[in-house]
């Protein structure tokens, strides 16, 4: 299989300094004789205000992609290059340091990781300006403008992460993502614990902030959700990139027997999905 995706990339991202490049990289994970490979060999690059979503299914390394794109998991090669930077070899304080800056931010499919359960939402998501240095009236006014754009009242200000809904609880995540203006964030299954109605909203949202010029890396297990928000599509399986290319070309003339296969099981993409006959001859050409 190979190991480089099967596309260009767009016009447009080849003009602008990418925010993040990814060449070649290697995650193990486990010692000696329980070492594994988690990615091989995967390479992309992601520009300013795009939107790159990343899908396979279960264990095919999406999750460690974006571990490894905010430091929380070492990459045994390849490089790793964030708004210009070289930081695939960066010590915990620096990736710390890097995080804190906001540079990188994240939103993880439990918004109870993203949020610090014993932080009222207003300290939560005035911490990370108030780190940056922003002074303590500016980061309240801030934070109350960004709570609009999540379609939250600032009612909610006072309270706990845990005092919210599932739902409400995501859209702060978000807010506390890029209420500092970061370059990158990783978003790793942001909706797939919400209900239909929730998610649709999160969608939206995460659409209305690509304006904003910040890039959006958005993994997910359901093509679905991604391809309505995706500029670019990256498939993984089994810890390679397969495909690459604009999200019109990938669900309408997908390359990859994988890709098809996802294409084919994605009901929300197509009005007659593949029946299961076709998905099942796909899948036994897949490990033919
Ligand atoms: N901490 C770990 N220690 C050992 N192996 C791990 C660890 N985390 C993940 N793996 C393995 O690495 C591979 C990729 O896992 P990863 O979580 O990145 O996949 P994923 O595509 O995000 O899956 P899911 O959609 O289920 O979250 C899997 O085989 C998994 O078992």
């Amino acid at each position: 299989m190979s190991t480089n995706p099967s596309r260009k990339p767009t016009g447009s991202e080849e003009s602008a300094v990418p925010v993040l490049e990814v060449t070649n990289l290697e995650v193990h994970y486990g010692l000696r004789r329980r070492r594994r490979r988690a990615l091989r060999g995967v390479s992309l690059s992601v520009a300013p205000g795009e939107t790159v979503g990343i899908i396979g299914e279960t264990g095919s390394g999406k999750s460690t992609l974006a571990r490894a794109a905010l430091g929380l998991v070492r990459a045994s090669a390849g490089s790793l290059v964030i708004d210009g930077v070289e930081v695939g070899a960066y010590g915990h304080r620096q990736w710390r340091d890097l995080r804190r800056r906001g540079v990188v931010q994240y939103v993880f499919q439990d918004p109870l990781r993203s949020l610090d359960p014993d932080l009222t939402i207003e300290a939560s998501l005035t911490e990370p300006l108030l780190i940056q240095g922003v002074p303590r009236q500016e980061a309240a006014s801030r934070t109350r403008a960004f709570l609009s754009r999540v379609r939250l009242s600032a009612d909610l200000l006072d309270r706990l992460p845990g005092e919210l809904s599932g739902g409400q609880r995501q859209r702060m995540a978000v807010a506390r993502a890029l209420v500092t203006e970061p370059r990158l964030v990783i978003l790793d299954e942001p909706v797939s614990a919400l209900d239909s109605a929730n998610r649709v909203q999160i969608l939206q949202i995460l659409k209305e902030l690509r304006a904003d010029g910040v890039a959006l890396v958005f993994i997910s297990h359901d093509l679905g959700s991604v391809a309505g928000v995706a500029d670019r599509i990256a498939v993984l399986y089994q810890g390679e990139l397969v495909e690459v290319g604009t999200a019109g070309d990938v669900i309408n003339q997908p390359q990859h027997a994988y890709t098809r296969l996802l294409v084919r099981s994605a009901p929300t993409l197509h009005s007659a999905a593949a029946d299961r006959a076709e998905r099942e001859a796909l899948r036994a050409l897949l490990h033919a």
